[in-house]
């Protein structure tokens, strides 16, 4: 369904660029109609272990009973499926002006105040569209047709339900790279494109943004776009540049090897920009890999190394002046993997990893081992992707999937490359892109 939109979107007109200047694009809706959405909600018909698809989005209830000495209330569709919510749950989220403050979209309802072994006194049905709940206390509650099938307990739309608020879709690359392109002045100003922009940095990872004016200030525009930038110890954005008594590697003219920035924050930063200003003649070049793809790929080729690397908690220290002083410590795996053992987020910076390993002796070689074939594997040829930013590119990345790089060039009397850097959460990326997808395409 994502593709489908992501694709409705590339080919819609995007308004013309160059006249807006406003970091915050136009509101209203957008010409990309809603087109016909495949329902979200599966339920399970009465026949067991058989589930059916609705035909529709369209939530007419037919039946409503009371099923399991009435700890369920159980829903039947007009076209044959079921669903069955526990009495604790639809109690819990009763709609009512008691139980919820509308205004905030929270509940009121106070957790002390809830029985969890409650059960349902009467069930009613409401010309297919709404049923209403009576509980013992004489309480009652409303629920529409809509909003219950929304949120149906099956399997099925568990999952279409996680993935329309998370998007967790992602397709993985190498050097076969297509890197998405988008003018920044009409990610500024079109919400077709903003919206382009986040999917795709979501799904991929990455998105060049071209054309921004070739001078520091772009990205706090960017930052408004999405709605702020995050504040780290290098400041609200920071200037890339050979600088004397460099307080980062980052900011000398050397090889970076494949990093991750900030690994030592306990949350580092997820989103990256990054916005040429200057760029050198000779080397400077970027590169970058997807670092999820090779940690998947590591798994399957040596999974001794992923389990020491998924495992071992390394230390990772920055200490110095910038915004102001700081002395960071944080212990990550270079390897973050979620509950079923996948791998989430990549921390490593090969410059900020502490000369203090809090590991036993005999297990540092090994660990140094795994390093060693992950970091490889990272730099192979089939896996990295190479590009010279130009002045006005602004490259924005995934930092906690993608390593980036880049190779030295030599320093000069004069700034020969500069890089404007900034920061910012997915929480807030997530945030802007479900708001420009309920106004593109009218629905949460
Ligand atoms: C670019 N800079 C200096 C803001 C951060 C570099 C990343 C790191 O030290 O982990
Ligand atoms: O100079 C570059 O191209 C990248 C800089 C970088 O990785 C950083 O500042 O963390
Ligand atoms: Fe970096
Ligand atoms: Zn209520």
């Amino acid at each position: 369904m994502w593709a489908a939109v992501a694709s409705a979107l590339l080919r819609a007109k995007v308004r013309q660029a160059g006249t807006c200047s406003l970091p915050r694009g136009p509101k209203g809706r957008s010409a990309v109609a809603a087109a016909a959405l495949p329902p979200r909600c599966w339920q399970r018909t009465a026949r067991a272990g058989h589930t059916a698809q609705p035909r529709s989005m369209k939530a007419e209830i037919q039946k409503v009973e009371a099923l399991e000495e009435n700890h369920f209330v159980c829903v039947h569709w007009e076209d044959g499926s079921e669903s069955r919510f526990p009495c604790v749950w639809l109690r819990d989220n009763c709609q009512c002006p008691d139980c919820f403050l509308d205004s905030a979209k929270a509940r009121k309802l106070l957790f002390e105040d809830l029985d969890v072994n409650i059960v349902v006194k009467d069930v009613t049905l409401t010309d297919g569209k709404k049923i209403s709940v009576t509980w013992p206390d004489e309480h009652t509650s409303e629920y529409e047709a809509k909003w219950l099938k929304k949120r149906c307990f099956s399997e099925e739309a568990r999952e279409e339900m996680r993935k329309d608020l998370f998007l967790p879709e992602r397709q993985y690359w190498g050097s076969d790279l297509q890197l998405l392109e988008l003018p920044f002045e009409e990610v500024l100003c079109s919400d077709e494109s903003a919206y382009k922009w986040l999917c795709t940095l979501k799904k991929v990872g990455i998105v060049l943004l071209t054309g921004a004016p070739a001078q520091q200030g772009e990205l706090v525009k960017l930052g408004h776009r999405i709605g702020f930038l995050r504040l780290t110890f290098y400041g609200p954005t920071w200037q890339v540049q050979d600088k004397t008594d460099a307080n980062n590697v980052a900011y000398t003219t050397g090889k970076l090897s494949f990093h991750t920035d900030y690994p030592v924050m306990q949350h580092p930063p997820g989103v990256q920009f990054l916005h040429c200003i200057k760029q050198t003649a000779a080397g400077g070049e970027s590169e970058v890999v997807d670092g999820l793809h090779v940690a998947n790929k590591l798994k399957k080729q040596n999974p001794q190394a992923f389990q020491i690397l998924s495992s071992t908690a390394v230390d990772y220290t920055d200490v110095g002046v910038d915004y102001c002083d700081f002395a960071m410590q944080c212990k990550q795996k270079i390897i973050d993997i979620d509950y079923r053992g996948q791998a989430v987020r990549i921390n490593y910076n090969n410059a900020t990893r502490d000369t203090v390993l809090d590991i036993p002796a005999e297990k540092v070689r090994p660990f140094y081992a795994a390093l060693k074939e992950f970091d490889d594997l990272l730099n192979s040829r089939e896996h990295k992707f190479t590009y010279k930013m130009k002045p006005g590119d602004v490259v924005t990345f995934d930092n906690w999937r993608l390593l980036h790089g880049r190779r030295s060039y030599r320093s000069g009397a004069t700034v020969t490359r500069h890089l404007e850097g900034a920061y910012a959460d997915w929480d807030v990326v997530m945030s802007r892109l479900r708001i420009l997808r309920k106004r593109l395409l009218g629905r949460n």
